[in-house]
């Protein structure tokens, strides 16, 4: 008997209230809460994220759970959703959180989105290069991406899945076949190379990384990640071994965390760290806030390339500008005609996906 029968009761009340009778009833009668909640209107972005339950898909989930500007997030997987749903919606910040799971459920997940964030598709093992993902994740890309043209046709799209130098052109052209397609909505996520050559720049420099900024264009892959270190903040004159050991690792930041996992994927953490900050910066653009400025794979004028990384403004209707590249170094021109190259098969491959299909 319990010392204190009324306490005992209320007790037995709380517990028969919270047991989940399955995990999917749990999350069903949680999720109608939210909804609740969520149809208060407020304030603040709706934001998806597709392939939610991976391996950068969850960290991201609770770093978006933990962004004010965010007032919605929807959490979609082919599988255990549920479970991410139901662990990311306890944390006592302001978001509403809701889980959706399977092909089914795609278009409720990403109706009325201002913001879908694509993380789905395979990581690499090692040996194997991020075009080696292609051929899986270019359907993955085009379907998640079919369902935003329907769905959200209006949402900024920040693209993560890899080969991102080719799902990038895919979605384009997915878009465009949808009627759809706003260059200034669709942004191919860059910010880990940034944030990889802000690292090493600040450990060579002996500095803070959060005061170091260095522009890194081109695309996401090998020589096409190309770090401007001419333009590095502050401002700083590196020696021509520096320079080549530096643009190395930085070009090879992600065989470096595919390497050390061995096997077990390529970067997660540091990516839904970087995915999280470029997230932000774009609710900030969509909110008003005038001069963020960050890198972004987009479509691009700056080369003759159609799409192409670079130092991009971020505004109200997403992309509001792409900055030019400014002065280069021997070094870095020669680099640029090296990433153009590559680049250039890479987009066609990615358009020719979906004109020839
Ligand atoms: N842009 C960048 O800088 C980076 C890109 N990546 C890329 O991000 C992608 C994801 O990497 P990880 O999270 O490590 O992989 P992961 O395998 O851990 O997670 C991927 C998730 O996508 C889900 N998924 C698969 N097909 C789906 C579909 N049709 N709809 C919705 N979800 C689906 C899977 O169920 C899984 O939960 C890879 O392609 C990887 O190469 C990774 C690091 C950096
Ligand atoms: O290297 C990979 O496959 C994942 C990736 O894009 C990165 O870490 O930059």
């Amino acid at each position: 008997m319990h010392p204190n029968p009324e306490a005992s009761q209320r007790l037995a009340k709380i517990s028969t209230h919270l047991r989940p009778p399955t995990l999917q009833m749990e999350h069903r009668s949680f999720l109608g809460q939210q909804n609740c909640r969520a149809k208060g209107g407020a304030p603040g972005f709706k934001v998806a994220i597709l392939g939610a339950a991976g391996g950068i898909g969850q960290p991201l989930s609770m770093l978006m759970k933990m962004n004010p500007l965010v007032s919605l997030l929807h959490l979609y997987d082919v599988v255990n959703s549920p479970g991410v749903t139901a662990d990311v919606s306890h944390m006592d910040t302001g978001a509403v959180v809701r889980g959706f799971l399977g092909q089914p459920q795609l278009e409720n997940a990403l109706t009325g989105m201002d913001l879908v964030i694509i993380p789905a598709g395979v990581p690499r093992k090692p040996g194997m290069t991020r075009d080696d993902l292609f051929k899986i994740n270019a359907g993955i890309v085009t379907t998640l991406c079919e369902g935003v043209a329907k769905c959200c046709p209006n949402a900024i799209v920040n693209l993560i899945s890899n080969p991102v130098n080719t799902t990038v052109p895919i979605a384009a052209e997915v878009f465009k076949k949808a009627g759809t397609y706003d260059p200034k909505r669709l942004l191919g996520v860059t910010t880990l190379d940034v944030v990889r050559a802000n690292t090493f720049v600040a450990e060579v420099l002996g500095i803070d990384p959060r005061e170091v900024n260095v522009p890194v264009v081109g695309g996401h892959a090998g020589i096409t990640i190309l770090p401007l270190l001419s333009q590095v903040k502050p401002s700083f004159s590196f020696t021509s071994e520096e320079i080549s050991r530096l643009t190395d690792r930085i070009q090879n930041g992600g065989t470096e965390v595919v390497e050390a996992k061995a096997g077990a994927g390529s970067a997660t953490l540091s990516m839904a760290f970087a995915a999280a900050k470029f997230a932000d910066a774009c609710m900030r653009g969509l909110s008003g806030d005038a001069g963020v400025i960050e890198c972004a794979f987009v479509a691009s004028e700056v080369t003759e390339l159609p799409f192409f990384a670079s130092k991009v403004r971020l505004g109200r209707s997403g992309l509001e500008e792409v900055c030019a590249l400014g002065p280069l170094s021997e070094y870095e021109r020669t680099g640029l005609e090296k990433a153009k190259k590559e680049l250039a098969a890479s987009i066609h491959k990615g358009v020719s996906f979906i004109r020839n299909s």
